[in-house]
């Protein structure tokens, strides 16, 4: 079996006082696509230059590709693409010079209009990068990265500043290529840009990582908890134990004529406001709000948060 893409074991990097990566233990199997997620200043970029030895650790140690990510760093770089966060391009070299311009420093024997077939730049061969759209920009960034057939891409931010159009054109050159067997390490500040392609996502906050799962599991973690608030005419005396009585409710709270209810079943709704009328009031007004997976990523990054949601906790 092949070792895993990426191993880290307590890594740590400390600048100052500032605690970038905090003993960090992550697995990235051969294979996978996995979503590194996580707000701005979450470590992400810290870990990503630990792996390729841009800059070292304080504490624990890294293998990427079954070669420590210190003493093997030749090998590691030989056989990883990476498309780097805000890396400039060459604005009056042609976008097969670019490519040509990895290949050498590689010493690979890559075809670069194959390479730039590939993310769908072949027509875009001979043009100066200085009028590249950013989506082309990234295109060719990517071309780089897939220099020499890469094992593993390491994807910095890929789909930033892209509009929703080229982000998923590039999800979907990145899909293709791990059709090929290539793994996937794709960071991203925004669970929306990953959601479609990975298949499992770690979510870090403060350098640590807070949760990981595949979007599946991250959605089963959302369940179908949904929020119903009504409006009522009169003040809702006694509702609250009625309304907790009912198998679906599981949180009641009643401030002035709003009640808010915390569902775990979206169905329920009608049985809520039936038993909001038996108890003699008339509802004035309602609105059901879902909660999404950017919620769920919200409540585990928000500041402060480092342990995620409270279990069926709504507006406690
Ligand atoms: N060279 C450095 N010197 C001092 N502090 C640094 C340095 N590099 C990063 N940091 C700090 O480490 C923390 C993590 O930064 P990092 O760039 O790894 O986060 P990130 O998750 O990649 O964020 P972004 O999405 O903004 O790129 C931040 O608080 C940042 O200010």
């Amino acid at each position: 079996m092949s070792p895993p893409a990426i191993e880290t074991n307590n890594l740590t990097r400390q600048f100052d006082d500032v605690l970038a990566v905090d003993s960090l233990d992550l697995t990235v199997r051969s294979g996978e696509i996995y979503g590194f997620l996580g707000p701005n200043g979450a470590g992400k970029s810290t870990t990503i230059n630990m792996l390729l030895d841009y800059i070292r650790p304080t504490g624990g140690s890294a293998t990427v590709l079954g070669h420590d990510a210190q003493s093997e760093i030749k090998e590691i770089h030989q056989r990883v693409g990476v498309l780097p966060d805000d890396v400039g391009l060459y604005d009056r070299l042609t976008a097969r010079k670019h490519v040509e311009f990895v290949i050498d420093v590689k010493d690979a024997n890559s075809d670069p209009d194959e390479l730039l077939e590939r993310v769908g730049l072949a027509d875009a061969a001979d043009r100066k990068a200085g009028g590249f759209s950013k989506g082309m920009g990234q295109r060719l960034r990517l071309a780089m990265a897939l220099v020499n057939d890469p094992e593993l891409l390491i994807l910095d931010e890929p789909t930033s500043g892209l509009d929703p159009n080229g982000a998923r054109e590039l999800r979907e050159i990145v899909r293709q290529e791990n059709e090929r067997g290539t793994t996937v390490f794709f960071s991203s500040h925004i669970l929306g840009q990953v959601e479609a392609v990975c298949d499992r996502v770690g979510i870090m906050n403060n350098g640590q990582m807070v949760v990981e799962d595949s979007i599946e599991g991250l959605r089963d973690q959302v369940g179908s908890d949904t929020q119903l608030t009504v409006q009522v005419g009169d003040q809702p005396d006694g509702v609250e134990a009625a309304l907790g009585s009912l198998d679906a409710v599981e949180s009641v709270t009643v401030e002035g004529s709003t009640i808010r209810v915390g569902l775990s079943d979206r169905s329920s709704k009608t049985s809520v406001l039936s038993t909001i009328e038996d108890a003699g009031l008339t509802v004035d007004d309602f609105t059901t709000e879902q909660a999404s997976l950017d919620d769920l990523f919200a409540s585990y990054t928000s500041s402060g948060a480092d342990t995620g949601p409270e279990p069926a906790e709504v507006d406690a």
